[in-house]
């Protein structure tokens, strides 16, 4: 089975290291790297335009290899017959060598050709903008990896402009304005149709206001080699993305003579009186995952509900103090036994805070060996005693918070650099990190961090997190370590929400409709 490779997913420092070290060390000339790229973003925009000959393409061009990049897109479009506007803002002595390089070609094509088909417009502030026909396709070259501060005039200016027009654009390896480490609009940036990236993509594409701003992102290979992509892909800040391929072949495969403890038990501690449903949704979507047998243990006068919604599930009732919370001795009495039995532990979902079972999980926590997922009231039982997690995680606890769970547990955060926090507490912590969001985010003991590919609005309701954290124990108790199950569960949770979306839309989807459309998207897209 051919190995199936991760995307890896860049900051702006390691796209440059990347570009230098195959300019410098292997010896690919910046201006091959600059002609591929060109070439590449040429192809899209020709996708975009369907038929090139006689159409109109307008390429607004900075003065850094962006807008170099858009020099050679330009001169291929007019080859292939589009009536080519070229618009820069400097002047040919300000630009980058290769940049300026490419800019001469088109000055002595401009001269030479008598079609009337390029033009070039050297933009004083935004005079002439006026004079330019309507296009069937903006370019969006000014701006790239190269941005470093809040857009200045007259480029700012020029985004707005761009911004008004109606015709389809491309931007080139980044929406100008957008910070591509962060995600952030620096001033103003480019609402792009589509963006061709260049090499891998960047990190900023896909966090904050990136997956809005960019549209459909096409990645060029551009002759950067993949060992230099992974050894820049290794720096803080970078992350990588997993591919359906890659899904598949991490993916359980149920075994022809499995029964139902060799498919795996997965023990869910969850629910109490005033959560009822959290149990149920964790507990089912251990089941659908794949799970041979799933074990719901609920505080005592909680069984008797969730016997009315669980079925194929078998449930444990968990011995209560008078004072109302789970009662950790006696709970262990009942638990000890199938803590042998069981592959997989998750705890938390519905559990409440009452103190008597915030102390019982703790000391649940502490007991076990089970690779362990624990989300909700069981990281709130966690709040204030991240030493516990130090000491007996060991690589095989999954903690699932949302951003407000992760908030009480690490205190302020600054998550506009959520990559790099994410992998700082992962590695502190010794866990697998799942910081749930837009997107989700998790990050490995080792410092790996991967970055969600799938999922959508329609996810933005309530239960998605408890069948998440069930998609994470149902995994694992099929034997998937924890940091495969967890990336697993969030790119077919997320694949099983897009399959909704597509059907439904993103207002109606309610948390088990991802269950219903689970087992299609497990057979359509992951071939199990
Ligand atoms: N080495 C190469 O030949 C390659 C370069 N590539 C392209 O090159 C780009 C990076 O090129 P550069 O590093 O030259 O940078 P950019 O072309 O992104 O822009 C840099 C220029 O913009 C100016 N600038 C920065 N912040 C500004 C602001 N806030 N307002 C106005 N002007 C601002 C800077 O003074 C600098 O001169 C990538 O995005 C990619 O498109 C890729 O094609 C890979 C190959
Ligand atoms: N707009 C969105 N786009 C994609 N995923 C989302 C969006 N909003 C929420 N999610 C996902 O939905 C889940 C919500 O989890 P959580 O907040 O714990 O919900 P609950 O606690 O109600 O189960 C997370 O996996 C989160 O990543
Ligand atoms: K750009």
């Amino acid at each position: 089975m051919p190995e199936a490779l991760p995307e890896p997913v860049l900051t702006a420092r390691a796209m440059r290291e990347a570009d230098r070290r195959t300019i410098e060390e292997l010896g690919l000339p910046g201006r091959v790297l600059m002609e591929t790229a060109g070439r590449g973003a040429a192809d899209v925009a020709a996708r975009m335009l369907g038929t090139v000959a006689g159409r109109t393409v307008v390429c607004l061009c900075g003065r850094g290899n962006n807008g170099g990049d858009g020099f050679v897109l330009a001169r291929v479009l007019h080859a292939r017959g589009a009536r080519v506007h070229v618009v820069t803002l400097a002047d040919v002595s300000a630009m980058s060598d290769d940049a300026a390089a490419n800019y001469r070609l088109l000055e002595q094509l401009a001269a030479a050709d008598a079609s009337g088909r390029l033009h070039l417009h050297r933009l004083d502030a935004l005079v002439g903008l006026d004079h330019l026909p309507p296009a069937d396709l903006y370019v969006d070259a000014l701006l790239g990896t190269g941005l470093s501060s809040p857009l200045r005039s007259p480029i700012r200016e020029l985004v707005q402009w761009l911004n008004e027009r109606a015709a389809p654009v491309l931007a080139i390896d980044i929406p100008t304005g957008l910070d591509s480490d962060t995600g952030e609009v620096l001033g103003a940036a480019v609402a792009a149709t589509r963006t061709v990236t260049m090499g891998a993509l960047k990190v900023g594409l896909l966090l904050g206001e990136g997956p809005r701003l960019c549209g459909a992102i096409d990645v060029i290979e551009i002759g950067i080699p993949r060992h230099v992509l992974e050894q820049v892909a290794r720096q803080p800040g970078c992350a990588w993305r997993a591919t359906d391929a890659l899904i598949r072949q991490w993916l359980p495969r149920r075994a022809h003579d499995a029964h139902k403890y060799s498919a795996g038990m997965a023990l869910v501690v969850a629910g109490s009186r005033e959560f009822t449903g959290a149990p149920v949704m964790a507990a089912t979507a251990a089941a659908r995952i794949g799970a041979g047998y799933v074990l719901c243990a609920c505080p005592s006068d909680v069984r008797p509900i969730l016997a009315t919604k669980l079925t194929e599930v078998a449930l444990l009732g968990l011995p209560e103090t008078e004072r109302g919370g789970i009662d950790q001795e006696d709970a262990f009495d009942v638990l000890d036994g199938w803590l042998e039995r069981a592959r997989a532990l998750l705890v938390g979902p519905g559990l409440g805070r009452h103190p008597d079972t915030q102390r019982f999980v703790r000391a649940l926590l502490e007991r076990t060996q089970l690779p362990t997922v624990i989300d909700a009231d069981g990281l709130n039982a966690l709040v204030g005693f991240t030493d516990l997690i130090r000491e007996h995680a060991q690589g095989r606890w999954i903690l699932t918070p949302h951003t407000g769970e992760f908030r009480r547990l690490a205190g302020e955060v600054d998550l506009t650099r959520r990559i790099e926090v994410v992998q700082e507490y992962a590695r502190a912590w010794g866990c697998v990190l799942l910081l749930k969001g837009m997107p989700s985010v998790v990050g490995w003991p080792d410092g790996t961090v991967w970055i969600n590919a799938t999922g959508n609005p329609a996810l933005a309701t309530a239960g998605t997190g408890d069948v998440l954290a069930g998609l994470c124990v149902g995994l694992v108790a099929q034997g998937l370590p924890p940091a495969q199950a967890a990336v697993c569960a969030l790119h077919v949770g997320g694949a099983a929400a897009d399959r909704y979306a597509a059907h439904y839309g993103t207002a109606s989807m309610m948390a088990l409709d991802l269950l219903a459309h689970l087992p299609v998207v497990l057979r359509e897209r992951f071939d199990r």
